[in-house]
């Protein structure tokens, strides 16, 4: 029988949420979050010229295992930040990724670009918990979440300030997302279900999705030229991890990218 690797991960994100919400009640959770400083605008960052970088900060992954022996994620993130990402992504699921929300204070604390909490949504206690520590972003993985659930976490992601990242492999989920009211969609080219990257994803989905909407294509980005190709579908950024914290030099390959979604031959998206 084939797993589903994202149900066996939800498992144990359901696991974790049930032992943080039994020490820290929702209503404690809301409290911090409404005095978090206010969130970062994260569609201004998203709607600024060229292909943007959201860059990650991935310590493990379900497929590869440890990625890079992260040892400090505040100095991965200020490379990332010199480097001109525009957002950064903060993985913080723990049991297959390595992360926590420790890091994402670490990050908080270094950096000034805005955050995405890059984690497995499931309740409205991980939006106020990704406030309370400083997000401004999450994510959304309309795979993993029933219609009425997606559409609650996006309201409830609005309604603190923050932005959405709705996050799709097929078609079909790019209509859910987009009957959602999904302003920001990812078209994750891995299929979390099968751990397979199908890089041609982008190209088949986005095209089809209205020229209002924030385009994003993620995973699986080696350089400059796999972003040069999503630009040609109209990508307005990529979000990129494991070619970033492989690279040896974290800065300079932010850099190399941020410089193709500048160069005026790298195709802007049409809106
Ligand atoms: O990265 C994985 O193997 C993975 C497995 C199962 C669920 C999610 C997974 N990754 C989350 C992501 O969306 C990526 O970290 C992100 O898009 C960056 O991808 P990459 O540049 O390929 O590291």
């Amino acid at each position: 029988m084939r797993v589903n690797v994202l149900e066996s991960i939800l498992e144990g994100v359901r696991a974790d949420l049930a032992a943080r919400e039994a020490q820290t009640p929702l209503a404690e959770i809301k409290e911090l979050a409404a005095r978090a400083a206010a969130p970062r605008d994260v569609m201004a960052a998203m709607r600024a010229p060229g292909v943007g970088v959201i860059a990650e900060v991935k310590r493990r992954s379900p497929s590869k295992g440890e990625l890079a022996g992260i040892t400090d994620p505040a100095e991965l993130a200020r490379d990332y930040e010199a480097g001109g990402a525009r957002v950064i992504s903060v993985l913080t699921e723990e049991r297959r990724f390595g992360g926590s929300l420790a890091d994402l204070d670490a990050v908080r604390a270094a950096v000034d670009v805005p955050l995405l909490r890059k984690d497995f949504m499931v309740s409205p206690y991980q939006i106020h918990e990704a406030r309370a520590h400083g997000a401004d972003m999450i994510l959304l993985i309309v795979a993993a979440l029933e219609q009425n659930v997606l559409e609650a976490l996006l309201d409830r992601a609005e309604s603190l300030g923050m932005t959405a990242l709705v996050e799709v492999h097929t078609a079909e989920e790019a209509d859910r997302a987009l009957e959602a009211g999904a302003q920001v969609i990812g078209v994750n080219a891995r299929d979390l279900t099968t751990l397979e990257v199908d890089r041609d994803c982008f190209g088949r989905i986005a095209p089809g999705l209205p020229s209002e909407v924030i385009k994003i294509a993620e995973s699986g980005v080696r350089g400059p030229s796999d972003l040069m190709t999503y630009a040609g579908y109209g990508a307005d950024a990529v979000l990129v991890g494991e070619g970033l914290v492989t690279s040896g030099n974290p800065r300079g390959a932010v850099t190399q990218l941020v410089t193709a979604g500048s160069h005026p031959a790298c195709p802007r998206p049409s809106r």
